[in-house]
């Protein structure tokens, strides 16, 4: 290295210690070019539940000009209008698996100012959100100025599952969304400001229960429709859970309020205002600003106003120069946005029963399949096609013996299943084979049925059937024909779902369930649990 080639590199250390900054660009720059991993779909968390803040744009401001020439000394008001703020929209979009791209604070753009020789502003540009299939809208604050653009729910309807879409007419409907309709599915938590207590008074409606918890913990929020009195449960959970989800990602402070500030407030939500179930489907969640007007627009204005007030007077020009207005700031809405993924059939079964082989075996999906519980930590979709027939699978996390007391993975995920036509219940048969330490088929079932009804009443009453997998294992087979003997009123289908035996005829039976042929329901009293009991087979 020469002397001059010395003195360079000492004066650039010199320049880099003056301003660390320097030091730091390299340092980033060299993160910023590491290649980034991203984790497999099955390792990461499933968010299925987020809150969002949005705001439409505020409408760009009026102009105030005036045009002055060499006849015209006075001059004359040429100012534009400000341009309308964009629009939050949320779209409905098959490529999106779960609600984890989302933010939590969403602003569509500003309009532009006006300006002079009468220009208008540009339009705010338009924030379009994309929401995987099966997003269901809660609201929390605010107003949604519109509907469901292109609203499936006659699609969802000819299922007709209990206590999963609603139709009844005098509630509320994803085709409209108005004040009245959705006052009437209200949950009030605990309140402290003002603000939040006009709403309430608002929304008070006879039909509105308060449970009387009048605590500032977040585990006491009531469900005030009684629609949802089965849920409230859960619906507290979920409170709790969004919260701790929202913590995970954010830190503790949440939009400007921890969680726990935000329990010690009363909310009002109102759940299900809108569904997004079709590709396609949008939905204008806050509308952006009108723009304010420039002083050219005002005079016209006041001009009019002027003539309709003295339509006989004279009409006098010293409103030339009237100030331009301020465009008018987008609304604001806070809503909570639920995914229950819609699938023909719903895979339930306890861990291990070999829920997410069958799924692979069926479908072409290819899940993660191990030999330990809980493998599947998030609900798994594959498409199945047969013949003439194509249907969609949803494999849901395996379920145990007190998952509605948050055992395992507790109980959450089931509401992917509250909206499929069909249950398949994956038994191990293998389970309490030799020195295996589980639970006989028969049992998981009563468990697994008991497990739904905790979740929500009535979840266990569509069409099923049963899967007894694993009969490829040594005495498997006499378990599958005393679990033949034990259950009665729904088919039950040997499946080595490894070696791929039986699948072509539970498709099937699956075919002839989704199709209407067969309606077999499986429910408590179709087991035999105790050996001396009666039996009765199918
Ligand atoms: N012998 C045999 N083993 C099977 C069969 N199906 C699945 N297994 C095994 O059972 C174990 C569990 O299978 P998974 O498909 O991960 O079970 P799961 O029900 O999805 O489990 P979770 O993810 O915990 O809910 C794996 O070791 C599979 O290889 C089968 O038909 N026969």
């Amino acid at each position: 290295m020469s002397l001059s080639q010395k003195v360079l590199y000492l004066k650039a250390w010199q320049r880099c210690l003056r301003s660390p900054w320097l030091i730091q660009t390299y340092s980033f720059s060299d993160i910023v070019h590491k290649k980034m991993k991203l984790a497999p779909l099955q390792e990461r968390r499933m968010i299925d539940r987020f809150r969002i803040w949005a705001k439409g744009g505020d409408g760009g401001n009026g102009c105030n000009s005036i045009r002055r020439s060499r006849h015209d000394r006075r001059g004359r008001p040429d100012g534009g209008n400000g341009g309308r703020g964009g629009d939050v929209i949320l779209e409905c979009s098959p490529t999106m698996w779960d609600l984890s791209a989302l933010q939590h604070h969403i602003n569509a753009k500003r309009g532009g100012n006006g300006s002079s020789k009468n220009m208008i502003g540009s339009r705010g540009a338009d924030k379009v959100i994309q929401v995987p299939v099966g997003t269901v809208i809660h609201l929390v604050e605010g107003e949604l100025p519109s509907a469901v653009e292109k609203s499936s729910s006659s699609k969802l309807d000819p299922w007709e599952i209990p206590g999963t879409v609603d139709t009844d007419s005098s509630e509320f409907s994803t085709q409209s969304i108005s004040a009245e309709q959705t006052s009437s599915k209200v949950e009030k938590k605990n309140k402290s400001s003002g603000r939040r207590a006009s709403r309430a008074e608002e929304y008070s409606t006879p039909r509105t229960q308060n449970f009387g918890l009048p605590t500032n913990s977040r585990t006491t929020c009531s469900i005030a429709s009684d629609k949802f009195e089965s849920d409230d449960d859960d619906l507290s959970d979920w409170e709790e859970e969004s919260c701790e989800e929202m913590e995970d990602q954010d830190g503790d402070d949440i939009m400007g309020t921890t969680c726990e500030d935000e329990s010690e407030e009363t909310e009002l939500i109102e759940y299900n205002v809108a569904e997004l179930t079709e590709q396609g489907q949008r939905i204008v969640v806050a509308r952006g600003g009108e723009g304010g007007l420039g002083n050219l627009s005002m005079r016209k204005a006041s001009k009019i106003t002027q003539k309709g007030a003295n339509s006989d007077d004279e009409v006098s020009d010293d409103y030339d120069h009237a100030s331009p207005s301020v465009g008018l700031p987008g609304s604001e809405v806070v809503l909570v946005l639920e995914l229950k993924s819609i699938a023909d059939v719903g895979l339930i079964g306890m861990p291990n029963a070999g829920k997410s082989t069958l799924l692979g075996a069926l479908s072409k999906a290819k899940p993660v399949v191990g030999d330990y519980a809980f493998t599947t930590l998030r609900p798994n979709l594959g498409n199945v096609n047969y013949y003439d027939f194509s249907l969609t699978v949803a494999d849901i996390p395996g379920l145990i013996r007190g998952a509605h007391e948050n055992r395992g993975l507790g109980h959450a995920f089931l509401r992917h299943i509250e909206r499929t036509k069909v249950l398949a219940y994956v038994v191990d048969l293998a389970a309490a084979l030799g020195d295996n330490k589980g639970i006989p088929p028969w049992e998981q079932l009563n468990d697994l049925i008991l497990e739904l009804e905790y979740y929500s009443e009535g979840l266990s009453d569509r069409p099923s059937l049963v899967v007894a997998n694993k009969v490829d294992e040594d005495g498997a087979e006499e378990v599958y024909k005393e679990l033949k003997r034990r259950v009665s009123g729904v088919p039950v289908f040997p499946v080595s779902a490894i070696l791929e035996e039986g699948v072509p005829e539970l498709k099937d039976g699956l075919r002839m369930l989704i199709s209407g042929e067969h309606t077999h329901r499986l429910q408590l009293d179709g087991i035999v649990l105790h050996q001396n009991a009666a039996y009765v087979s199918i």
